[in-house]
């Protein structure tokens, strides 16, 4: 911002006594006109700057109202086609549409051909976006090789077995597949209610293999950007191509892939489109090399039958909340690093917790330790499992308070 002038010099009045009272007055007289001129400059002055932060005032009020709709309202995706001088062309991703518009003045310099950025509902360019790598950072989460074991998953052992069989040993032994003439499952489809286990099934089968962990929650594929859902698709099996082996992991698979509703909203059919495009990149899989696909729902229910088709989500595995003995070995596991009493009896434990998920289990020892620490104690002992019990027990929702779909 440019610096203001510098005020005007204050006038000084100089009397010489040889002066003549005449010459004086005449002096006098051009110093109050001199301080008279000054007065109506700062005046000027004055009114200018207060216009100027009148104008500053406006232009925070838009901002903060751009900044507002920016940060509530959906944004949909385009690539700049051209920039001419009647505007900026460009192309909606999802629909293919063109369509002549405008950006502020500071955006349009930035603009180049080939960028992508987001407009919101009248087709104003909204935000020059990063390149897609971003997005699909945003949008994905990568492992190199997670350090999850089958060891630290209880009570699901035929579970396990089971995804070995369809994930493991296609990427472990392709060989033997080939050698029998079976083509090994496409996808593994994981369902069952929340916290029972299925993320960290998927972890273990990537660290198992030495295989790239790749997920993709299925809510963030429709989420922000309309016309973005389909391209994240191909950039997640792109990039599972370029990380192989590698294990791609859909998680709430059910946002993308539910049963078509009545409904012909715009989401709707964007949904639509990033299912299809799911629905081709499975059919093309073959090509795909040493790369698996595991989803997980706890919406069985709701699920697309399309997308369980032979070729493409065909090997279904239920994952259950854990029975008893499934419950004491997930204790076990989760207070392997912890300091607990003698007087602590996991199978009676186990036998209280009828109806309790893994990651439930998980809330209730991580309850159990505080209430040993609030006490001053460095062992857990056995009340503190039966308050933990008691605060669990005596949410509304469910044992740890999560409002569980009744699977
Ligand atoms: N069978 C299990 N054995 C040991 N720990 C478990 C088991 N199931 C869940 N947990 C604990 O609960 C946490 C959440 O589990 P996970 O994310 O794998 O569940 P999920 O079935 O994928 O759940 P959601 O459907 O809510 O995504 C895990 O980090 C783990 O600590």
């Amino acid at each position: 911002m440019s610096r203001s002038p510098s005020l005007p010099d204050r006038p000084r009045l100089e009397l010489d006594p040889e002066m003549s009272d005449a010459e004086r007055l005449d002096a006098i007289r051009e110093h109050y006109r001199r301080i008279v001129g000054v007065n109506e400059e700062l005046e000027q002055r004055l009114a200018q700057t207060r216009s100027r932060r009148e104008q500053l005032r406006e232009k925070v009020d838009r901002l903060k109202r751009r900044n507002e709709a920016l940060k509530t309202s959906a944004l949909y995706i385009a690539s700049v086609e051209e920039l001419t001088d009647d505007g900026v062309i460009i192309k909606q991703h999802g629909n293919n549409q063109e369509v002549l518009t405008e950006a502020t003045p500071k955006l349009e310099d930035a603009l180049e051909a080939g960028d992508r950025v987001g407009i919101d509902d009248s087709f104003g360019i909204q935000t020059l976006l990063d390149d897609e790598t971003d997005a699909r950072a945003q949008a994905m989460e990568v492992e190199e090789s997670p350090d999850v074991t089958y060891d630290d998953i209880g009570g699901i052992d035929e579970q396990i077995r089971e995804v070995k069989e369809a994930v493991e040993d296609p990427l472990s032994h392709p060989e033997i597949f080939e050698t029998v003439g079976v083509e090994p499952p496409s996808g593994v489809l994981l369902h069952g209610a929340p916290g029972t286990g299925k993320t960290m099934l998927a972890k273990a089968v990537a660290n198992e293999t030495d295989a790239t962990f790749i997920k993709m929650a299925g809510s963030e594929l429709v989420r922000k950007f309309i016309g973005e859902g389909a391209r994240l698709v191909r950039d997640l099996f792109d990039l599972a191509a370029e990380r192989e082996p590698a294990v791609i992991f859909i998680d709430e698979i059910d946002a993308v892939a539910s049963k078509r509703t009545d409904s012909k909203t715009s989401g709707d059919a964007e949904v639509q489109r990033t299912m299809m495009q799911l629905l081709s990149e499975m059919d093309g899989f073959d090509d795909r090399g040493e790369v698996r696909i595991i989803a997980a729902t706890n919406r069985f229910d709701m699920l697309d039958e399309a997308i369980l088709r032979p070729g493409r989500f065909d090997r279904l595995i239920e994952i259950p909340k854990p029975d008893e003995d499934g419950r004491r070995k997930i204790l076990e596991i989760h207070t392997r690093e912890m300091n607990v009493d003698d007087d602590v009896d996991f199978a009676d434990l186990a036998s209280k917790l009828s109806d309790y998920s893994g990651a439930d289990i998980e809330s209730l020892v991580t309850e159990a330790g505080m209430f040993a620490i609030r006490d001053g104690r460095t062992t857990v002992e056995r009340r503190d499992f039966e308050d933990a019990i008691e605060k669990l027990d005596h949410t509304d929702d469910g044992p740890d308070g999560v409002v569980h779909y009744q699977y």
